[in-house]
């Protein structure tokens, strides 16, 4: 498999290549040439993996310049650190299915993800002889998983920015109480969107780039969609099995793109199965309104209960939007230029038809959010995270024949403010939260300025002569 940039400006990559690259040079998110489509005898042979044999088999299609057996190593010890034998096991709870994402260490769907990629890069790094200073950027629990998922490993540095006052008392502590000597946290005084673009800058600085050997955590990098595939699968082998049905639903509640796209693809790769992707917003809407009007124009960043999903520029709408415009990079590029330029984007009857055969969309208010999780509890006994809450809403506004998948992104406990406030009791405490606030803390405060960014890296970023 080899990859190409949205915007059209790199020669094609190899997968080892396209992960150490994470952002491509012209400034473009990479994307796989093809999109495998699943035939119905590998459905057979797909459909009774366990999800380690499953994630094996779908890294295969995607990752072949990396040695089976090297893959077949890192698939195993990536998933040897969740706490179920499933990985993301699939409960049936009232009117739907909940696909839990959250038993890998930090409790939220990234470890999916980087508990792969931090193996990953450790792997390439020491065959290669070389180091890496990973930058990403947060609202809340990306910034968690990454420092878990590359915590202890050699020749790596991670700076991680997250909005100060905006991520969830939790996840700031699992963050900052990480004080090994290679991980710096940097609270910025802004929003999500601003650490997201000081990182698309600092990475779009070709010199400083290369100078400093930065690596992308986000979903940004493509292995961190491709690890995120694996879960539809699974979850459609489980649920349709059980249910006897053909097509189904997923519900995801989205902010930074990247796990509904993840979706997209596995649709794409099931040849139609995933009848359509449901994309649940909080009231950072910009997202619903593109899909329901075609209207994707950017507004102010609001604090909500789900504050992960505070965003309002998601990276991989892009990736989107370069299947939507016909693979054509460049009218990806002149749709990012125009963006840039005046912070909205409009589309045609056509394309927004298109948009709907893939997407049915709403947005959920933090009232509905705190209602969700009440009636869900009264209803189940099962306690919904805030964000998990705002996937389900959306997914019952549009509950059908089809069984109706959501995603539970983060456990509730992360969010023991948003649970209290719907449910006057605070879940119980997990294992891994246990006595984080006695722990030494680690951050620094910067104003959301590149160039403070940019300097604090050069003063401690990892660098091996
Ligand atoms: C708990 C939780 N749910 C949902 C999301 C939204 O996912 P995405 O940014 O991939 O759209 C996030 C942030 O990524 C999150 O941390
Ligand atoms: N909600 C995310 C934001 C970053 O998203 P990513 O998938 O691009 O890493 C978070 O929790 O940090």
């Amino acid at each position: 498999m080899r990859y190409l940039s949205t915007r059209g400006g790199i020669s094609p990559l190899p997968f080892t290549a396209t992960v150490l690259e994470g952002l491509a040079p012209d400034g473009g998110l990479i994307v796989p040439e093809k999109i495998p489509e699943l035939s119905e005898a590998d459905l057979r042979r797909l459909r009774g993996l366990s999800y380690q044999d499953l994630a094996y088999e779908v890294f295969r299609l995607f990752a072949d310049d990396l040695p089976e057996s090297e893959l077949r190593l890192l698939v195993d010890r990536s998933y040897a650190t969740f706490t179920h034998p499933d990985i993301t096991p699939v409960v049936k709870k009232g009117r739907v299915w909940i696909l839990e994402l959250f038993h890998g260490p930090t409790l939220a769907f990234k470890d999916v993800a980087l508990q792969f990629l931090g193996n990953l890069f450790e792997y390439l790094l020491l065959t290669r002889g070389e180091y890496m200073n990973i930058l990403g950027a947060t609202s809340g629990d990306t910034g968690s998983a990454a420092i878990y998922g590359v915590r202890g490993k050699r020749n790596l540095a991670i700076f991680i920015l997250h909005p100060h006052g905006r991520v969830s008392p939790v996840q700031a502590l699992q963050m900052t109480t990480v004080t090994d000597p290679n991980v710096f946290n940097l609270a910025l005084e802004g929003t999500f969107d601003d650490c997201q673009a000081i990182v698309k800058q600092l990475f779009g600085d070709l010199e400083f780039k290369r100078r400093y050997r930065l690596g992308a955590v986000n979903s940004i990098n493509w292995a961190r969609v491709m690890a995120q595939i694996v879960y539809y699968l699974w979850a459609y082998f489980r649920v349709s099995e059980a249910e006897g049905a053909e097509e189904v639903r997923f519900s995801v509640p989205t902010g930074n793109f990247g796990d509904i796209f993840a979706g997209y693809l596995a649709r794409r790769m099931l040849g139609g199965r995933i009848e359509r992707l449901i994309l649940a917003t909080n009231e950072n809407d910009i997202l619903t309104r593109f899909v329901n009007r075609g209207d994707y124009s950017v507004r102010e960043v609001i604090p909500t209960l789900s504050p992960s999903m505070d965003i309002q520029v998601a990276s991989n709408f892009e990736r989107y939007l370069y299947y939507l415009f016909g693979e054509d990079p460049e009218r990806v590029r002149e749709a990012m230029v125009r963006f840039a330029e005046e912070g909205r984007l409009r589309f045609s009857e056509e394309e927004i038809r298109r948009v709907q055969r893939d997407f049915l969309s709403a947005s959920v208010t933090q009232k509905e959010t705190l209602e969700t999780i009440r009636d869900f509890y009264q209803e189940t006994g099962y306690i919904l995270d805030p964000h998990t809450a705002v996937g389900v809403r959306a997914a019952l506004e549009f509950l059908e024949a089809r069984p109706m998948i959501c995603l539970a992104t983060a456990h509730p406990a992360k969010f023991p403010e948003a649970v209290s406030r719907a449910l006057g009791f605070e879940p119980p405490i997990p294992e891994a939260l246990k006595g984080l606030s006695e722990r030494p803390r680690r951050v620094v405060i910067l104003p959301a300025d590149p160039a403070a960014v940019r300097r604090f890296i050069e003063e401690n970023a990892l660098q091996i002569s």
